[in-house]
């Protein structure tokens, strides 16, 4: 007993790294990533939102007291009132109008990943509900953190994805991170290995989907 997060990436590393260093996030740090492949990395990840902000309504759902549920309204609140609006924005930037987004068709690994994430939450409690969101919220902090510390990464305006590198590395959302690290690191404090295993298996079976998320955009399939 006495687990935290860092135990959890320890017990699927491969998967984690794979995740973590996947080819779309090198090619998005060295500038080589074709402009249709991000584009389509962005009009899903608008429908992925969606279903994460359902996820944060789930996990009001599941609250046992209001410093739960007040976390959970917390996180809805910015995905629709912040999040969702920066994205469309950033969307625009890249010649994606609203229009366009309103009608996409929801690619297979988005509804893979999406649908798993509620599924999961669903059929466990609020723990399971949020490892199965920590490859999300956890992962991509690492991720710009990573990038940054690569000698390949290219920095400034002569990388077009300069502002997404940027962006997860905010200090609100390095802040974000950090809280739902201590949250996790508080809850798996107390639990059985038993629990432990059963915890590893989501997380891990989140972290494969969050890497065939990038293939997806690789491969721009629906
Ligand atoms: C496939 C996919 N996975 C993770 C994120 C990152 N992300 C989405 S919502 C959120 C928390 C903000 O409240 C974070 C970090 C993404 N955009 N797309």
């Amino acid at each position: 007993m006495g687990y935290r997060f860092d135990d959890l990436t320890a017990a699927c590393q491969d998967d984690w790294r794979a995740y973590i260093e996947h080819e779309f996030v090198r090619r998005l740090g060295d500038a080589t990533l074709e402009e249709g492949a991000f584009r389509h990395y962005l009009q899903q990840d608008y429908l992925f939102l969606i279903h994460f902000a359902r996820a944060y309504a789930l996990a009001a759902y599941k609250s046992r007291d209001l410093d739960e549920l007040r976390h959970a309204f917390a996180g809805l609140k910015t995905i629709l009132d912040v999040e969702l609006g920066l994205h469309v924005d950033y969307c625009r930037e890249w010649g994606i109008s609203e229009e366009e987004l309103a009608r996409l068709p929801e690619a297979r690994a988005t509804l893979a990943y999406t649908r798993y994430v509620l599924d999961t939450g669903h059929r466990g409690d609020l723990l399971d509900l949020h490892v199965a969101l920590a490859p999300c919220l956890i992962g991509y902090g690492e991720i710009a953190g990573w990038l940054d510390a690569q000698a390949a990464t290219v920095r400034g305006k002569a990388n077009p994805h300069d502002a997404w590198i940027a962006m997860y590395e905010s200090v609100d959302f390095q802040q974000a991170m950090a809280d739902e690290r201590a949250w996790l690191d508080a809850r798996l404090a107390d639990v059985t290995p038993r629990r432990f295993a059963e915890l590893c298996v989501v997380f891990r079976d989140a972290t494969r989907l969050e890497i065939d998320f990038w293939q997806m955009g690789l491969d721009r399939s629906l």
